[in-house]
């Protein structure tokens, strides 16, 4: 293979580069402890694919570099395009191993897979056996008491932010949800965030290439907005803490929002490279004027509870000390109002404007599946990944 020229390009994020290519001279110098057999090499791919945890992207591109170096040797592909940031990170990361033998790159990818802590992972696994039996996934809880089916988002590590599967889970629980005995289904988050809105790395850590990635996400996530379109009951949201993107924009399809006046609202679509969903770019202006809209989902201002309260978007603020009290014990008495009256009132509410948000949602996520693949978004998510990566 003719010597790959490599010039010290100007990386598109030099920190995460210079950080993963510090990292990965250092699982070069790593010696392998034993030589590593294939079959170890295969369990090791397959407790990958086991990992409850996602383990961050700079492990991700290291996993990738060695197991390309242990299956292919060094690295024989042309460098993509520098706009093609993703799969340039991938190439960085096998380059970046050289001539490392084939059986070292396998023992160091098993070395690796295995200090992913498989023990704690093993006890997480029993811990949420059980929840996952139920929601398909841990991140979303979902409770029926008191007249009240609860959907918690419980990811409070990565500030709930919503994975693949959890919009999966939401979308399982309002279709459980809109046909078990409760009357009223309410939303909110654990931990100090209602929701940090979209996981930024859904895209990114996605398999299959970009274009795939991004048609993917525009078809769970039409599923996803209608989901909430078509939900028939009193649907809340109690907003318990700052909340981001998708789970701002979505409140225009709740009826009602609760939410403590330590909550914030935040649309960056802007700064993300990104457009708006959920049918925001209608019930944004129709809430509360398209100047307003504008200043949220243009310029990305972020509200207070107070400001949301003054803009249609929050139906009631409440202080911090007593909010949950107050709000679920108001909720309580709500759900014990006749559920069939509460229902018939909210399809005469909501049953005029049914088909537009329908096509709003289609269009949206047309205009965000293009987005998607924008050299502004692709940036501003790698700007996002790489923001905590310091040499
Ligand atoms: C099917 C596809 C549907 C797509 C629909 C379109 C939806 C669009 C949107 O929702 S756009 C909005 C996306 N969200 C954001 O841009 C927020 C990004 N996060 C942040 O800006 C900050 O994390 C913060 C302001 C929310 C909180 O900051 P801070 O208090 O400093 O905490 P950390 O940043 O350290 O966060 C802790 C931990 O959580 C991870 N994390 C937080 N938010 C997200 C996120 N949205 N995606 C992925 N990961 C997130 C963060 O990386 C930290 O993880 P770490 O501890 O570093 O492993």
């Amino acid at each position: 293979m003719a010597a790959m020229t490599w010039r010290p390009a100007r990386c598109w994020c030099p920190s995460l580069l210079q950080v993963f290519r510090f990292q990965v001279a250092q699982v070069h110098l790593g010696r392998p402890t034993m030589r590593a057999s294939q079959q170890d090499f295969e369990n090791a791919m397959n407790q990958v694919k086991l990992l409850k945890k996602d383990p961050g992207n700079q492990v991700k591109l290291k996993l990738y570099a060695l197991y390309k170096q242990a299956t292919d040797g060094p690295c024989n592909m042309p460098k993509p395009g520098v706009f093609d940031l993703v799969n340039k990170a991938k190439w960085e990361a096998w380059n970046a191993l050289g001539s490392l033998p084939k059986e070292t790159a396998r023992q160091n990818y098993v070395d690796l897979v295995s200090s992913l802590s498989p023990s704690s992972e093993a006890s997480s696994q029993g811990k949420h056996e059980a929840d996952e039996k139920v929601q398909g996934s841990k991140d979303i809880v979902v409770t029926s008491e008191d007249g009240i089916t609860k959907i918690v988002l419980n990811r409070p590590t990565k500030k709930n932010a919503i994975t693949f599967q959890m919009y999966q889970d939401i979308i399982l629980a309002l279709k459980n949800a809109s046909t078990d005995s409760s009357a009223i289904t309410a939303f909110t988050g654990t931990g100090d965030y209602y929701c940090s809105g979209n996981d930024l790395t859904n895209f990114t850590s996605a398999s299959g290439g970009k274009e795939e990635a991004a048609s993917r996400g525009a078809v769970v996530l039409r599923e996803f907005v209608n989901s909430f379109i078509d939900f028939p009951k009193p649907l809340v949201a109690v907003v318990n803490g700052p909340a981001v993107g998708i789970s701002v924009t979505l409140l225009g399809l709740f009826d009602a929002v609760y939410a403590s006046d330590k909550a914030t609202f935040h649309t960056p679509f802007s700064h993300l490279g990104q457009s708006p969903e959920a049918c925001s770019s209608y019930t944004f202006p129709k809430i509360m004027g398209s100047a307003k809209a504008t200043e949220m989902l243009l310029f990305g201002k972020k509200l207070t509870a107070r400001e949301a309260w003054a803009q249609g978007l929050v139906t009631e603020v409440f202080p911090e000390s007593t909010f949950e009290n107050e709000v679920w014990t108001r909720l309580k008495a709500y759900a014990k109002l006749p559920p069939n009256s509460m229902r018939i009132s909210k399809e005469l509410i909501r049953k005029n404007e049914k088909e537009k948000l329908h096509a709003i949602n289609a269009e949206e996520c047309t205009t965000l599946q293009a987005r998607w693949l924008s050299e502004e978004c692709i940036n501003a998510l790698m700007n996002f990944m790489s923001r905590k990566a310091k040499l």
